[in-house]
């Protein structure tokens, strides 16, 4: 039987890009999930992974993903929630759809995605399954600017919980939380150092070091429930 894909949602670029394709290279099948259409879809079809479109904007798009998904394939070796939206609050008649859209694709999405391929986790012929959760420094700190997207992060990593407890002990459930790992294409020098400045180790440190916490959760047999932070020490600020 051939190996299990992995899954990580919101693949088609950053960190989620990265990892797909540093899975890919240790030998691991890939799956990854998009919402927007774009040219480098092909580059990673050419690569070998697989893209599937998901938008989990409504729960009729989260269902619409993962019947899209079962039609791919039989069985998965982890599953990556990585999608996500950093949006910032807004005020007046659109802030409660920016926290509805934050719910649905920081929590509802993971939440109904794990309740429904629990069985696709458990028909994998390897020992070990994972289920990875993204989440954030902020969830247990808040942001004056983004308290949407930080309590949606929170209710992730309180779903990490919940799972892990759940899908013991045939699959584990954790969490990656980290700070800043790297800029957006519009944020400026005056911000990068400033951003540098949060952390202890007072660096941006680009998406290797997720790909080297994800890698540790894979290949640890004895790990579940938790959340691995990944912050340079920001805490310490
Ligand atoms: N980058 C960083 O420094 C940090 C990242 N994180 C977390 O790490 C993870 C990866 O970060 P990063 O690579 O910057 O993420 P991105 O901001 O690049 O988002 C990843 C993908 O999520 C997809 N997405 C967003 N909303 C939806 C939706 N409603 N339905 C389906 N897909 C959606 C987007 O798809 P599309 O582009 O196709 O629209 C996007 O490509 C995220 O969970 C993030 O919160 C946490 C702290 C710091
Ligand atoms: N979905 C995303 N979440 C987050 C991002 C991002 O780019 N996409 N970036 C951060 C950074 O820590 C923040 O400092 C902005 O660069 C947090 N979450």
């Amino acid at each position: 039987m051939s190996a299990a894909p992995i899954l990580i949602t919101g693949g088609a670029q950053r960190l989620g890009r990265y990892c797909a394709e540093r899975l890919l290279d240790d030998g691991h099948p890939v799956i990854i999930s998009y919402r927007r259409e774009r040219d480098e879809l092909a580059s990673l079809n050419e690569l070998g992974i697989v893209t599937l479109p998901a938008d989990f904007s409504t729960e009729a798009g989260i269902h619409d993903f993962i019947r899209r998904l079962k039609s791919e394939t039989r069985s998965l070796r982890a599953i990556v929630h990585n999608a996500s939206d950093w949006a910032p609050d807004t005020l007046g008649e659109d802030a409660g759809h920016t926290f509805e859209q934050l719910f649905r694709v920081h929590m509802q999405a993971p939440y109904l995605v794990n309740l429904h391929t629990r069985e696709l986790l458990e028909a994998g012929d390897e020992p070990q399954r994972d289920i990875i959760h993204m989440t954030d420094y902020v969830a247990q700190r808040g942001s004056r600017k983004h308290a949407a997207y930080a309590a949606t992060k929170a209710g992730l990593e309180n779903l990490t919980l919940s799972f892990a407890a759940m899908y013991a002990p045939a699959i584990q459930v954790n969490a990656i939380a980290p700070a800043l790992i790297m800029l957006n294409e519009d944020d400026d020098a005056v911000y990068a150092e400033k951003a540098k400045a949060k952390s202890a180790m007072q660096m941006i440190p680009g998406p290797d070091v997720i790909y080297q916490s994800l890698r540790y959760l894979l290949d640890n047999r004895f790990v579940t429930g938790v959340t691995l932070p990944v912050d340079g020490g920001r805490h310490l600020r």
